[in-house]
């Protein structure tokens, strides 16, 4: 019998029609431009002035860059997942889903634990799910944090399964109970529990917070400079009367041993570390990466993207489903686009219909195996070369395919042990970790320089954009933190652009042409301020001045109806 499809793809046709139809307009009026811009630079008298030259410079760059752009938009698709179609619950694949922290200070313990919990509340068999927070800080108040949330999670999860709430996370859910029609109504049942659970929650979060005071100011040096920390959560959990409670997904501190004089390759490092940790501990073979202020808004989203890993019409060249950044902290006018409106609503939905979109930091789901490369024809010797000396950790490698959880937490101390080796800062000296393996270290960007190595395979991957955000977290609302972003995001493109990984001459000959127009525009991204600068300086100058850079009568009555036309439409949709 044929089964029903998982998911379905909806090619998005007035969109693309209506994009279309744009960008020829658009290119319309570029055609004019240029036309009267060259026909003025050839004639042999006036010379042309030197803003002209710039300005025109400007607008040829500008025009390049949006040409890129129109990749986006040319076929843009919309997905649907049945998750009701999936296999029963023991057939699942195990996923491991890895948080990211560095700096207690600015990343508040009690946020991330609600993360580690909304992660651990994830609808999906617990014995297939596995939690484990990368610690960069190594910071003492965040390894109590995880204690104390191993502790809450005992009534927590089963609160959660038992009434099928649909807000996991607990100071979401505590903070909103007032409009919350979360829950069955009415139930008297419900509203007991729900009170013990708050209460339960406040000496928590006291808990917690209590930590945080107590740490003295030396965790500030030890940050740059401390041992690997590895610790289990897994005390038995029994009730008053001695019975085993409900079934809990594992979960796992690491603080991987940071020396000044080793580089620790910020996040992707950090990921590496809970890529080799989570290996000899349970291997799923499916990772979700989280930031460690995006906590899980729907707890479906696992099985939404099972609904794309297990299908197998895509799966053999499915890398990761990469769910939209959704931000919970957007203030009304958002002058800076801290929800960056344009990746999420228009480039990523157009990559979709393309190869796939590109990878973002937090939020998706990634099959293990794509970040290890091609196995096929490695031997043991090859296999240390590219991944250390660890038995145990090649071992997993060879295992990946095995579905579920191993949960190989038996003989501790020895697991602890090769943890330890596995997390500490040399072991991944002479190896491929980060170069071939792994997160990809040579952009601070490790997202966007990963994504595009595995498109560069021939690896595919999809957007999936359900009407209920998945996560959500936290944007920058301010000039300031915008800034210091942003500077770090177009440093991270400009590395990739300016190495032998330039998409235009790397990506070009590894991916279909829409695909590298894609990554194109990004590695252009950072050259905008050239164009910006000169066009908001210039034309000023040249007015003040008396210096013609703008079409006079010269130009022909179609071509400049063409232009005009479109700039106005163009400013219309600015404005709109
Ligand atoms: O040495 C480090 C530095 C950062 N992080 C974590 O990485 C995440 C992202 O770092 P953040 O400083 O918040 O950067 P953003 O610019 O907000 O992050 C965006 O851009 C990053 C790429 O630079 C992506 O990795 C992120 O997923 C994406 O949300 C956070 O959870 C950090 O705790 C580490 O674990 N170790
Ligand atoms: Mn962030």
């Amino acid at each position: 019998m044929k089964s029903l499809p998982l998911h379905a793809c909806t090619p998005s046709i007035s969109s693309a029609i209506i994009n279309r139809s744009y960008s020829l307009l658009h290119f319309t009026a570029l055609v004019a431009l240029f036309y009267y811009r060259l026909s003025s630079i050839l004639l042999p008298k006036p010379k042309p002035s030197l803003p002209y030259l710039l300005v025109f410079a400007s607008e040829m760059l500008l025009s390049i860059i949006w040409l890129f752009d129109q990749a986006y938009t040319w076929r843009p698709v919309s997905r649907t997942t049945f998750p009701e179609r999936l296999p029963e619950d023991e057939e699942l694949p195990g996923i491991d889903v890895f948080i990211c922290t560095a700096d207690h200070k600015k990343e508040p313990p009690l946020e991330v634990m609600n993360t580690v919990l909304s992660a651990m509340a994830l609808d999906y068999p617990s014995d297939k799910l596995s939690v484990y927070l990368s610690d960069d800080g190594g910071a003492s108040v965040t390894l109590l944090g995880m204690r104390e949330a191993w502790l809450f999670a005992r009534s927590w999860l089963p609160f959660c399964r038992r009434f099928g709430l649909k807000t996991r996370c607990p100071e979401v859910y505590f903070s909103s109970l007032e409009d919350n029609s979360d829950g069955p109504l009415h139930s008297l049942e419900y509203e007991e529990e729900k009170e013990k659970i708050k209460g339960k929650y406040e000496l928590f979060k006291e808990r917690v917070n209590k930590a945080g005071e107590n740490i003295g100011s030396e965790e500030a040096t030890s940050s740059k400079d401390h041992s690997p920390v590895i610790e289990v959560m897994d005390d038995e959990p029994k009730d008053d009367a001695g019975i085993k409670q409900a079934k809990m997904p594992l979960l796992v501190y690491v603080s991987r041993e940071k020396r000044p004089s080793h580089s620790h390759h910020f996040k992707a490092g950090a990921l590496n570390v809970l890529l080799r940790v989570s290996g000899i501990m349970t291997n799923s073979p499916y990772i979700l990466v989280l930031d460690c202020d995006m906590y899980c808004n729907d707890p479906t989203s696992a099985r939404q993207a099972m609904c794309f890993h297990l299908d197998p019409k895509i799966s053999p060249s499915l890398a990761f489903i990469q769910f939209p950044q959704k931000f919970r902290n957007i203030n009304k006018n958002d002058i800076y686009d801290g929800q960056l409106r344009k990746i999420f609503v228009i480039r990523w939905p157009g990559m979709d219909g393309l190869q796939g979109p590109m990878l973002s930091g937090t939020g998706f789901y990634m099959k293990r195996e794509a970040l290890y490369g091609n196995l096929s024809q490695k031997d043991v010797l090859h296999l240390k070369q590219s991944f250390g000396h660890s038995n145990e950790f090649i071992m997993s490698v060879h295992k990946i395919y095995q579905y579920g959880a191993i949960k190989n937490t038996e003989s501790s101390s020895k697991l602890q042990q090769e943890a330890q080796f596995l997390a500490s800062c040399t072991y991944e000296k002479n190896t491929l970790w980060g170069e071939q393996m792994g997160f990809l270290y040579h952009s601070v960007l490790e997202d966007y320089f990963t994504g595009f190595i595995l498109h560069c395979k021939g690896k595919t991957s999809v957007f999936c954009n359900p009407s209920k955000p998945a996560f959500l977290g936290s944007s920058t609302t301010n000039l300031n933190d915008m800034m210091v972003q942003g500077t770090r995001w177009n440093f991270g493109l400009f590395e990739v652009t300016l190495s032998k990984f330039c998409p235009f001459i790397y990506g070009l000959s590894r991916m279909p042409v829409l695909q590298t127009m894609c990554y194109g525009y990004l590695a252009l991204q950072p050259l905008y301020f050239l164009p910006l600068w000169c066009l908001a300086t210039l034309p000023q100058l040249c007015l003040l001045n008396g210096i013609p850079i703008y079409p006079q009568a010269r130009i022909p009555t179609l071509l400049s109806s063409i232009l005009i036309i479109h700039f106005k439409f163009h400013s219309c949709a600015l404005s709109f």
